[in-house]
């Protein structure tokens, strides 16, 4: 799904109105109406509303939504400022406010009209967002934030903006977010998603043209998006059909990385998984990876990575940082010109050799988590930074960038971005990482694209964390549950 800018969302609004054609009153009653089934839905019957609407369209919306909920019966109260001029579209809701729905001046408000059993809806700012919140809604927005009654924002939480570069210093935050239509950059990201809750995209029926057609750089990998990519197994087969896969990694003490990489590069279907490791993983590797192929690498760290005839390679789980082992990567980037995936130790020898860099194959992926990446590539203010950053060194060295993160972002060399949506906090563990290391190289031995076996690669392993919860919880899940997982995530995708 692809993610548009403000502007954009601005433009697709107008293309809307102009093209559908509908009257722009009328999109707002549709985000409005969605939103009200969506509230009817999901809040307690019991429950009354406050709805606070500023003075544009956003306001328009919750103005619209007020009537809504009073025309199914339900209690609801509206808050407006009647110090500032309304939008057109915003005064005609006004109007259209039945008498049964009291209406308060946003500098009357008081917390006491709010009961335990109200739902805060915050209509206040949408996309318009322009500069730092005034007075009214400064105190409102602070009063709103000290109470613990639930917060649902309409389109996003007031006092952010959708590409997270003009937030207010003051700003809701939501329980959840009803986002019209679009995932938004800011919903991604840990500064600003934190305070968006669960995010719900509603359907209101925006040009399918102008969608379709808009050019964006950012994209949500959504399960359409991922049905896209996954090739079924074929049935006349055999395992030289699914390639050759090698993990290359575990030094002393860190044998159960490279083993936790090794068991999932099998579970997710190479036709050969080889575990290029010291000789002191050799027993646990025969009996916790008995399908896997040992390969000798050293005695207690790595010394030298043989060459395994159309292998595709992912090395760095439990690497090691020795000049031994740097040498050993060094000599096998010199010989390899095919697309590798490199993470974590393998990663951070980059750190302290940048020159190495220029051996890695072009369209290679690299795993960094945050603290790998700023080692690599200096640090960053925030993660809107990072990315940034990220996209230039994908481009000036033609390589793609995992950016591990709660929505981790997949950075492609040729600029595009995919925010992953899959996953938890308990993949916030050691061992997460070594299984996605796994999991990516499983599908580039399988002939996915370095671009396919990024996206498709980080989704899997998202969604085998979010179907191991259905026996676990995120404080007890281990990386060995999100590999027995692997199997769920084939049957959820080839149902
Ligand atoms: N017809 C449409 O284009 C649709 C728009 N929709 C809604 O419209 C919203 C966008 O509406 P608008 O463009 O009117 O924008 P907003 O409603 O987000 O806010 C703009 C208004 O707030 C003022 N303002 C902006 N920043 C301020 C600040 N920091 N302090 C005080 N006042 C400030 C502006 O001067 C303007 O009056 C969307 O987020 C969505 O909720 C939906 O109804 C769907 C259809
Ligand atoms: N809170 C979280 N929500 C979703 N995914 C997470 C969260 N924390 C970690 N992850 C994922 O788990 C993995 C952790 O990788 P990494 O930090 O390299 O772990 P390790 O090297 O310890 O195995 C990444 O894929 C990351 O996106
Ligand atoms: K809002």
């Amino acid at each position: 799904m692809k993610i548009l800018n403000v502007n954009q969302l601005r433009e697709c609004d107008q293309f809307t109105i102009k093209n559908k054609p509908i009257f722009s009153i009328n999109l707002m009653e549709k985000a409005a109406s969605e939103s009200c089934q969506w509230l009817l839905k999901n809040a307690n019957p019991s429950d009354d509303f406050i709805i606070f609407c500023g003075n544009g369209n956003n306001g328009g919306d919750g103005l619209a939504l007020a009537r809504l909920l009073a025309q199914n019966n339900r209690k609801v109260k509206v808050v407006v400022n009647y110090g500032k001029k309304f939008s057109k579209d915003a005064v005609t809701n006004l109007q259209r406010i039945p008498e049964t729905v009291p209406i308060i001046d946003a500098s009357d408000f008081t917390r006491g009209i709010i009961r335990n059993s109200t739902v805060i809806v915050d209509a206040i700012f949408g996309i318009g967002l322009n500069k730092n919140i005034g007075q009214p809604w400064e105190n409102v927005i602070t009063e709103i934030n000290n109470l613990s009654n639930r917060v649902v924002s309409l389109d996003l939480p007031s006092g952010l903006s959708p590409d997270g570069d003009k937030d207010s210093s003051i700003h809701v935050k939501a329980n959840d977010t009803l986002s019209f239509h679009f995932y938004k950059k800011t919903f991604f990201h840990s500064e600003t998603g934190i305070n968006c809750g669960r995010i719900h995209v509603l359907d209101v029926d925006l040009s399918a043209t102008y969608i379709n057609e808009v050019v964006v750089s950012s994209f949500v990998a959504d399960d359409a998006e991922v049905k896209r990519i996954y090739k079924a197994r074929p049935e006349f087969s055999h395992k030289g059909h699914f390639g050759k896969a090698v993990v290359v990694g575990g030094s002393y003490g860190k044998t159960g990385a490279i083993l936790l990489a090794g068991r999932v590069c099998a579970r997710v279907g190479a036709g050969l998984t080889f575990i290029s490791a010291p000789e002191c993983a050799y027993s646990a590797s025969l009996m916790q990876v008995p399908e896997a192929m040992f390969e000798f690498a050293g005695a207690r760290e790595i010394e030298a990575i043989n060459v395994i005839e159309d292998g595709e390679y992912g090395i760095g789980p439990g690497f090691g940082r020795t000049e031994t082992a740097r040498l050993a990567l060094e000599n096998f980037l010199r010989g390899h010109s095919r697309p590798i995936l490199l993470d974590a130790d393998a990663l951070t020898l980059f750190s302290s050799h940048f020159n190495l860099l220029s051996w890695v194959p072009k369209d290679s992926i690299l795993t960094p988590h945050p603290k790998e990446f700023d080692r690599l590539f200096g640090a960053s203010p925030n993660s809107f930074a990072r990315l940034e950053l990220a996209k230039e060194m994908a481009k000036k060295h033609q390589l793609n960038i995992v950016l591990k993160d709660h929505h981790t972002q997949i950075v492609l060399h040729t600029g595009e971005v995919y925010y992953n949506v899959t996953g938890n906090s308990g993949l916030a563990k050691g061992g997460s990482g070594d299984v996605l290391t796994g999991i990516i190289t499983s599908l580039l031995a399988q002939k996915y694209s370095p671009k396919e076996a990024a996206i498709f690669g980080v989704w899997i392993h998202g969604k085998a964390a979010d179907l191991a919860l259905k026996g676990q919880s995120k404080e007890s899940l281990l990386a060995s549950d999100v590999i027995e997982s692997v199997g769920k995530v084939f049957n959820y995708l080839s149902k």
